[in-house]
């Protein structure tokens, strides 16, 4: 096929979105493009869309890269190969960008390799004996002497002398509970060397990750063995990112950035797999130079919608450690068991130094069918992951199902077995939302009601692969809605009524909410009356919910069931991942494992073909756009 039927196919087609094919259009129309260029540009637009920074010049096979260079030589105001006169494209790392992701691609990458440096020297300013006593009370030796190293310890200890560090590992692997350690261990160094307390903070991508870090944080905290004085000095208090970088409407710009920085020494970002690089150039823009940076998150969830995948693309080689013999030599300074020799690498990158990986999940027992399942997944083992499927485990429920109309018992009661404990359907947060307080009753007690009935309705959440479909997002909701107004459940089955969940899809800085708030609507008593109000957990720690009334409520849907994608940085007592009836492109391992993991007590998964999960398993996402990683 010539580069011009190719084009008008793309052009006519639907892979493209309206965006790429506009630009296509606009260049054409300025420039008289050849069509191969035009192919090139909308190609490199539509990479974007699919999360890749850039598009590689050897995924375009229709010419060499030679022929490419020589195309796009032609028209020098459009292309920069070499000398940068603001091209609207940017030819580099054997790929094509927009000016703008190589200007956040080049800005991360700059940030990356000047903390390699920066880190080398704290390391060489630390006095290991000194980080090992304040590090031995919080990670006291286990009593059963194991021969693998304590991850924890030796992650805090890597973020200690690190000015910018990653922290990763699965759910349950101690996250939360290794940074705590380490803010106590950060603000006692400080003390002991005669400085003031180090101003911290803590955030998330979006406002439910953000809650369940705060609640996490606290409970944390308080089981630690430190001074109340101490403990002080570690916050509580999480913010999403949007909030602490001063998001404004309608614009692409914060009220933080290099010129008005953040007031801080120290940085905790969690669930920073949800990081595209647009926002995490914003954020280093906005961290003062002095400051330390340490993201927390699991490497082998999805990534974030937009392009980039950093967290993936800086815990590449976390599983295999890379870590330097000297980088291991001060490590074991401060460790009862030794790095294995296999986490050794004589090539292991500056940076890779800066990353721990805790291997250890303290909240699901490794026998678990979670657990079995989590990993059979994500080491792409798909004839396990089906056995394991099929298995009897207490705490897993796989249905087959192609539509999603014949699941009513399951939708209200979240059993696929009748000797299930751990299942709560919708029927139970219902329950909740119908013991209202009486007319007469104070705010304070309608505010906790609120709150349990959003406790209540974590307890269970269906998780969708897919938007359209028998097995998607929209039918799946009109569906739930149909089968619970039959059951007498919820008064009505459209628009706003009493026990309506619905999740924010776009930011409203105006109400304070965010994209991807999850809130429910409630017949609340009013100064004497009944009013439809719908309540959202509040960010706020003074504060139980949120009120805010439907009508100023613009962008929200139904939340029954969301994408696997907005569920990320969530928890439900009984996750249910949903599988469409036929292939998508969105199906990945990654999806599977995301969905998975959201579960903290059982996970059923609802499936219409196998195959498909087994091609899903097979699939591992790629991104192209590397932040080399080679400083
Ligand atoms: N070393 C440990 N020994 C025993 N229990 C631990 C240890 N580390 C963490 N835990 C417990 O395991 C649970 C999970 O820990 P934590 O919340 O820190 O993990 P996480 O990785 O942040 O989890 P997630 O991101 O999935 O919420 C908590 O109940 C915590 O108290």
């Amino acid at each position: 096929m010539s580069d011009s039927e190719l084009l008008e196919l793309q052009m006519q087609g639907k892979d493209w979105r309206a965006l790429d094919k506009a630009l296509v259009t606009f260049f054409r129309e300025q420039q008289k493009l050849e069509p191969a260029l035009a192919l090139l540009i909308g190609q490199c637009s539509f990479a974007l869309a699919q999360g890749h920074l850039c598009l590689p010049l050897k995924s375009m096979s229709q010419h060499s890269q030679q022929e490419w260079l020589a195309l796009m030589a032609l028209y020098p105001d459009l292309f920069e190969l070499s000398e940068n006169r603001n091209q609207p494209f940017v030819y580099a790392n054997n790929a094509l960008y927009m000016r703008r992701y190589f200007g956040y691609q080049q800005q991360i990458a700059l940030y990356l390799q000047q903390s390699s440096q920066r880190s080398q020297q704290l390391r060489q300013a630390i006095d290991p004996a000194l980080l090992k006593n304040l590090l031995d009370p919080l990670f006291p030796v286990s009593a059963t002497k194991s021969a693998d190293p304590d991850w924890q310890r030796l992650s805090c200890a890597i973020a200690a002398s690190s000015s910018f560090s990653v922290i990763t590992g699965g759910p349950g692997t101690g996250k939360t509970t290794t940074v705590v350690k380490l803010l106590l261990v950060l603000q006692q160094l400080q003390q002991q060397q005669g400085a003031t307390p180090l101003t911290i903070q803590l955030a998330a991508p979006t406002g439910k990750a953000a809650v369940r870090l705060r609640s996490s944080i606290r409970t944390t905290l308080d089981k630690l063995p430190a001074s109340a004085e101490m403990k002080s000095q570690v916050p509580t208090d999480v913010s999403t990112l949007h909030k602490l970088l001063g998001a404004r409407a309608q614009s692409r710009q914060f009220k933080q950035n290099a010129f008005e920085p953040l007031a801080l020494d120290l940085l905790v970002v969690d669930e920073a797999s949800m990081l595209d690089v647009e926002l995490m150039a914003a954020l280093l823009s906005a961290l003062p130079a002095h400051a330390r940076l340490i993201l927390l998150g699991d490497k082998d969830q999805l990534a974030s919608v937009e392009a980039g995948a950093l967290m993936a693309e800086l815990c590449q080689w976390a599983e295999q450690g890379h870590y330097l013999a000297e980088t291991a030599a001060w490590l074991n300074q401060l460790s009862a068991a030794a790095i294995p020799a296999d986490l050794i690498s004589d090539t292991g990158k500056a940076l890779e130094q800066q990353i721990g990986m805790l291997r250890v999940s303290h909240r699901f027992d490794p026998q678990s069918g979670i657990a079995k399942l989590a990993n059979a997944v994500n080491a792409g083992h798909s004839a396990e992951v089906a056995a394991i499927c099929r298995a009897d485990y207490a705490d897993l429920q796989y249905l087959e199902a192609t539509d999603f109309k014949h699941l009513k018992q399951f939708v209200l009661t979240g059993k696929a077995k009748e000797e299930q404990k751990e299942a709560a359907g919708f029927s139970f947060y219902l329950n909740t939302v119908r013991q209202s307080p009486s007319l007469e009753a104070e705010d304070q007690v309608i505010d906790l009601w609120a709150q349990q009935v959003l406790a209540d309705f974590s307890a269970f959440q269906l998780l969708c692969a897919v938007r359209q479909g028998p097995m998607g997002v929209e039918q799946v909701n009109l569906s739930v809605e149909k089968m619970l107004h039959q059951a007498g459940l919820i008064q009505h089955s459209s628009h706003w009524y009493a026990g309506r969940p619905v999740m924010v899809t776009q930011n409203d800085y105006a109400l304070g909410l965010m994209n991807g708030d999850v809130g429910i609507c409630l017949l609340r008593p009013y100064q004497g009356k009944w009013m439809l109000a719908v309540a959202f957990a509040s960010e706020d720690s003074s504060k139980a919910v949120r009120w805010v009334l439907p009508s100023r409520l613009q962008q929200v849907e139904t939340a029954y069931a969301i994408t696997v994608h907005k569920s990320q940085g969530s928890e439900f007592r009984h996750a249910v991942l949903v599988l469409p009836d036929n292939f998508s492109p969105v199906l990945s391992r990654e999806l599977i494992y995301t969905g998975i993991t959201r579960a903290a007590k059982l996970f059923s998964l609802i499936c219409a073909k196998p195959d498909l999960l087994t091609q899903a398993v097979e699939r591992k996402v790629q991104r192209y756009g590397a932040i080399r990683l080679d400083s």
